[in-house]
């Protein structure tokens, strides 16, 4: 009796002790599950806060880029649209040509010195040419003056490749168009900084620039770095840029953006379309990777320096 007793006080026993493991089991499960979500909660705050710094910085990266000049769809006519800018130190480390040096600086922004039937015939001009040969990768140029067209990794003089059949490609209207339109521009360039006309004068290189989405096969190819044109090719004291296909309907992306401390302020190609500026480091640019179809351009600019000076394209 005792011994069953005993057995039975022993099994109430081993029950207990069983109840109790399996409380404790329990209470353990349980933590380790609030332990579990409490990662889980902390794991996704963690992440919601790494998601709203990588926001942060993508719209603070967009928001560089809000400042629209001119828009493709605006006219500015008849009066170009001035945005003055303080001159950088630059023009200090170089001699001065009254009547020519910048004074004051900026860009300004005209539809009104060519037609858009004037920028669709250079255009036309820019296709023939580039057809000849063009880069590999995603810009390729063709300068009147000096011939180079580019052609794979490399350039050619289109008046020694192509010798006199160079006069089945370009008409001599061709560059009286040219003449013109350079003569229009340099006016106007003259008449916005203050300038005597004749104290300003065409530079090289002057270049038809065509730039699709191609990947970059050279570093000629790279048009998007930042630069400054007074640095990039010496002579410069007056950039112009005369758009030959317009920013969203020829193409997408390719806006010229200038990059000033605060910001970003982006000029929108339009045939037609003269942008220029002062080529010191106050205009600071880039232009913007094209995502679809072919931007056309011309750079035509300006020196104050007699000896850097050039004439206008001709066939030879
Ligand atoms: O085509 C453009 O809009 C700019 C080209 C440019 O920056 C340059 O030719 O120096
Ligand atoms: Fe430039």
């Amino acid at each position: 009796m005792a011994l069953v007793r005993q057995r039975a006080a022993q099994g109430s026993n081993a029950t207990e002790i069983e109840k109790k493991i399996k409380r404790g089991n329990a209470l353990r499960q349980g933590s380790a599950w609030r332990w579990s979500r409490g990662s889980v909660a902390l794991l996704l705050g963690a992440l919601s806060l790494c998601g709203a710094a990588v926001w942060l910085y993508v719209t603070s990266l967009d928001s560089e880029v809000t400042e629209t000049l001119v828009s493709r769809s605006e006219l500015v006519s008849p009066q170009p649209r001035v945005y003055a800018v303080e001159c950088s130190e630059d023009y200090e480390n170089y001699k001065r040509y009254p009547g020519c040096t910048p004074q004051k600086c900026g860009r300004a922004v005209t539809d009104s010195v060519v037609t858009r039937e004037e920028a669709q015939a250079l255009r036309r001009l820019a296709e023939r040419g580039l057809a000849l040969a063009g880069s590999d990768g995603g810009a390729s140029i063709l300068d009147l003056h000096s011939g180079a067209l580019s052609m794979g990794k490399q350039f050619v003089n289109i008046y020694r490749y192509f010798g006199d059949q160079i006069k089945d490609v370009f008409t001599q209207e061709d560059f009286q168009l040219y003449r013109d339109v350079r003569e229009r521009i340099q006016a106007v360039i003259a008449e916005t900084f203050d300038l005597d006309p004749a104290m300003v004068y065409l530079t090289k290189p002057t270049f038809f620039s065509r730039i699709n989405s191609t990947a970059a096969k050279t570093q000629h190819d790279e048009y998007w770095h930042p630069h400054i044109d007074k640095v990039t090719y010496g002579s410069f004291d007056y950039t112009s840029l005369l758009y030959l296909s317009d920013y969203g309907s020829d193409f997408t992306g390719g806006r010229f953006i200038f990059m000033d401390q605060n910001g970003n302020r982006t000029v929108e190609p339009r045939a037609g379309r003269v942008s220029f500026f002062t080529s010191g480091s106050e205009n600071l640019h880039r232009v913007e990777r094209v995502t679809w179809g072919t931007r056309y351009a011309i750079t035509v600019s300006f020196t104050c320096d007699p000896a850097h000076a050039i004439s206008d394209p001709a066939l030879p």
